[in-house]
């Protein structure tokens, strides 16, 4: 097939252009179609698909040339190294690429003026932009700016658009394209919309489509409509242009496509959702880089998936600003990351560091437990001011002069001279290190200052020997001795006096007891460090000297952080920005927050804007009002989140044998497609196990498992962030009582569920679920909204 010939490099979104020279922008166009007509049929399109992949296998050999050569020809070794990783990353990824679906929609604007620049023009976008050999754009990344019309353009406001076309593919490798659907936007009146020549037909004519994601899952559409499936409130988008409700949740439900991608099996780990971002979240993803955000979104509102597309936005779009810095992910624990692990490679981003909080702490080995009200005093904010205080009572003032012997001369430098430089330094607020080193600075150029009105100007070895004679260190050991955090903290929580200096008027005294160890132990070596420790021994080495810091910060379920642990985020953003991803109902943590401000404030990003999401993706509507159930006694001020979905089913069942009740409602969950998770308190998991094992029904725990099993069994307390397709909730009043803030867990936990909900209890449910008798097997609900 000869390809379309590329149009003319058109320029657009010139404000936002990649800093990247080499990458993509709305300037990658391609003609609409030979002779100027897009690819119309299926036909035409596989044809067409033929050509894009033929090209990225030229792409991948020339790239497998180039790693053959280019890890010889540059150099240094540090060339060398950096070149060969990226070009066998760039390798790897094409060689990925030609089997995979290279591109999930098309653009075809109108031959109008309201598109401006784009007049006629067709593009197609994928993942990862494509050129053809003599560099013209076949497939343009979704992040370029052209591709934000694809996201953004609805029938009452097309920003230009004549069609958008999505495309179904198998997900078998390689993928084969299936079919696509059309959504007429301009040009046509709203007659033409829906159905008629629009997408529907087609769909329909070529009867091939199968989804986005994998086979079959259109079938769960059965005849019905998508909008009518999506919008069973009537409270979707139109693509008709219809009327909207104030509170629509701006889904693109016209597509089928869409609702089956939604919809479809959750089966290793989470995956990208490029093909389907939704408006808002397409508004949070491409939000500017010094612009700090909060999502607050109930679960499976895509705060998540926001936070890691904005990741790969973001290094796609300032790749030269991010160069130094760079991204960092933070998640709750180390089954979550290895869950969202993989997306951003998917994008093709590599380089983000992704890492739990306590993965950032200072590596000192954890050996020691606090209770909860210890623990609790660690991780309040008045313990910043605390610390501060012990490290700065470490200085001292001046009491008598320095005299500093140099060859014949004895240089004297009065106390009132040494006393002003200590003032000028703290005065200056620098990080303690680096202030001995600034008083250090500052008593070199007083015997400097001394030495010229006696000898000639020293020289830069005068300078350098008197900065390190013996006199001028012993003064700084005296007056800004260097320090280390474990010392201090070791002497703050080991020598009640010094607590008390520390704390006076912030810590009362019973605050203060639970802070001292009951045992001092004999030597900084042999101290027992706590987790919240750790948190403390952060904040110190931040009052030390600034740790090395991201240029954007991404922290997912953030409503969890202590304002301590807070501040190690700050730290490590000063010079950057947020996206502060969390639930305040999701939130377990004793010290978990109430409020965003608050929490913001304790961020270092006080002003930052807090925006909802409340359109949920993942759990069902049936399983969404179960949980919603409990809301109100959540104590938090947070929109209920509404499904998109009206797929999955309920069921709360009775039963005096839990163990066998779960091994039976495993294997039934089992003949049906998708993951399975047993969820229940921690303490009572080995029991579960056990049944499964005696059962003979193969299981692994979330935080061992290899992600490609399909029974997880999963502590009530590692569920956060995670979901499976089939959740099996055994005994919620037992996940209540683990723990303070149990309902809240117990909220987490019911909202795992992509589409089948089991409730197994033996004792009574908590209140809020009692009367949900409609749901009570047999009665086995379909949509129970
Ligand atoms: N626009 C979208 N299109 C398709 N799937 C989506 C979209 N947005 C989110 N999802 C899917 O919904 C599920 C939930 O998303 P995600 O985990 O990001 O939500 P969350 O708000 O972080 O949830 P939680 O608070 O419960 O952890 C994921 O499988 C995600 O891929």
């Amino acid at each position: 097939m000869v390809l379309p010939t590329p149009a003319r490099p058109a320029e657009s979104g010139r404000s936002t252009r990649p800093e990247v020279s080499d990458r993509p922008d709305s300037s990658a166009g391609q003609r609409a179609g030979t002779g100027g007509r897009p690819a119309a049929t299926l036909a035409e399109e596989q044809a067409r698909l033929a050509a894009v992949r033929a090209e990225l296998a030229r792409m991948l050999a020339t790239a497998r040339v180039r790693v053959a050569t280019g890890e010889t020809v540059a150099g240094d070794r540090y060339t060398a190294e950096t070149l060969g990783r990226m070009l066998k990353s760039h390798a790897k990824e094409l060689a990925e690429e030609p089997d995979g679906p290279v591109y999930f929609g098309r653009l075809w604007f109108d031959d109008a003026p309201a598109a401006g620049e784009h007049r006629g023009e067709c593009y197609y976008l994928g993942r990862r932009h494509v050129p053809d050999g003599s560099g013209q754009p076949l497939v343009i990344d979704w992040r370029a700016p052209i591709s934000r019309v694809f996201y953004r353009a609805s029938a009452r406001d097309p920003l230009g658009l004549r069609e958008r076309r999505r495309y179904g593919w198998t997900g078998r490798h390689p993928a084969e394209l299936t079919g696509f659907e059309d959504e007429r936007l301009g040009g046509a009146g709203p007659a033409d919309q829906l159905g008629g020549v629009g997408g529907t037909d087609r769909l329909g004519g070529a009867g091939s489509v199968e989804s986005l994601g994998g086979v079959g899952a259109l079938d769960r559409l059965g005849g019905t409509s998508a909008t009518d499936r999506l919008g069973g409130a009537g409270s979707v988008e139109s693509p008709g242009g219809g009327a909207e409700r104030a509170d629509d949740i701006a889904v693109t439900a016209a597509s089928r496509l869409v609702a089956a991608e939604i919809e479809r099996p959750r089966v290793g780990p989470m995956r990208d959702i490029v093909a389907t971002i939704q408006p808002e979240q397409d508004d949070l993803v491409r939000a500017d880089l010094d612009r700090s955000v909060c999502v607050q979104g109930g679960p499976g509102t895509g705060k998540t998936a926001v936070g890691l597309h904005r990741a790969a936005y973001l290094l796609y779009t300032h790749r030269q600003r991010l160069r130094r810095g760079g991204v960092l992910v933070v998640g709750p624990n180390a089954a979550f990351l290895r869950y969202i692990s993989a997306v951003l490679p998917a994008l093709g981003e590599v380089d983000v560091a992704q890492h739990t909080l306590a993965e950032l702490l200072p590596e000192h080995p954890v050996s020691a437990e606090d209770d909860t009200d210890t623990a609790t005093v660690k991780h309040d904010p008045r313990m910043a001011t605390v610390l501060r205080r012990a490290l700065h009572e470490q200085i001292s003032r001046p009491t008598e002069p320095l005299v500093v012997p140099d060859g014949s001369y004895r240089w004297r430098l009065p106390v009132e001279w040494l006393r002003r430089a200590v003032t000028e330094v703290r005065a200056e607020e620098p990080p303690y290190a680096i202030g001995r080193e600034r008083l250090r600075a500052r008593i070199v150029g007083l015997l400097q200052r001394r030495a010229e009105s006696r000898t000639e100007t020293p020289a830069g070895a005068w300078l350098r020997r008197m900065a390190r004679c013996r006199p001028v260190t012993a003064f700084l050991d005296e007056v800004w001795p260097a320090t280390r955090p474990a010392e201090l903290l070791a002497r703050l929580l080991g020598d009640p006096a010094v607590l008390a200096r520390a704390a006076a008027g912030l810590l009362g005294p019973a605050e203060q007891s639970a802070l001292a160890w009951p045992r001092p132990p004999r030597s900084v070596r042999t101290a027992r460090w706590s987790p919240a420790d750790l948190v403390l021994l952060d904040e110190l080495a931040g009052l030390l000297d600034h740790p090395a810091g991201y240029r954007h910060v991404v922290v997912d379920e953030a409503q969890d952080l202590s304002p301590m642990e807070c501040r190690v985020i700050a730290r490590r953003s000063r010079h950057g920005s947020l996206t502060v991803l969390g639930d305040l109902a999701q939130g377990t943590t004793p010290w978990a927050a109430s409020d965003w401000r608050d929490q913001l404030s304790h961020l270092g990003r006080p002003d930052a804007a807090i925006v909802p999401l409340t359109a949920g993706f993942r759990v069902p509507a049936g399983v969404l009002k179960l949980a919603n159930r409990l809301l109100p006694g959540l104590r938090v001020a947070v929109p209920e989140t509404r499904s998109v979905r009206t797929d999955g089913t309920v069921r709360i069942r009775a039963a005096a044998d839990l163990p066998a009740a779960t091994s039976a409602a495993v294997r039934s969950a089992l003949s049906q497609p998708g993951s399975v998770a047993v969820v229940a308190a921690d303490a009572a998991l080995p029991r579960l196990a056990g049944a499964l094992r005696s059962a003979g029904i193969p299981a692994a725990r979330a935080d061992a498992a290899d992600l490609d099993v399909r029974v997880i069994l999963l502590p009530a307390t590692l569920a956060k962030g995670l979901e499976y397709d089939h959740v099996i909730v055994v005994e919620p009043a037992e996940i209540v009582e683990a723990e303070p803030r149990g309902r809240h867990r117990l909220y987490v936990v019911l909202t795992r569920a992509v589409s089948r909900l089991d409730v197994l209890h033996h004792r009574a449910l908590p209140a809020e679920l009692r009367d949900a008798a409609e749901l009570r097997d047999p009665a086995e609900l379909r949509d129970p909204g």
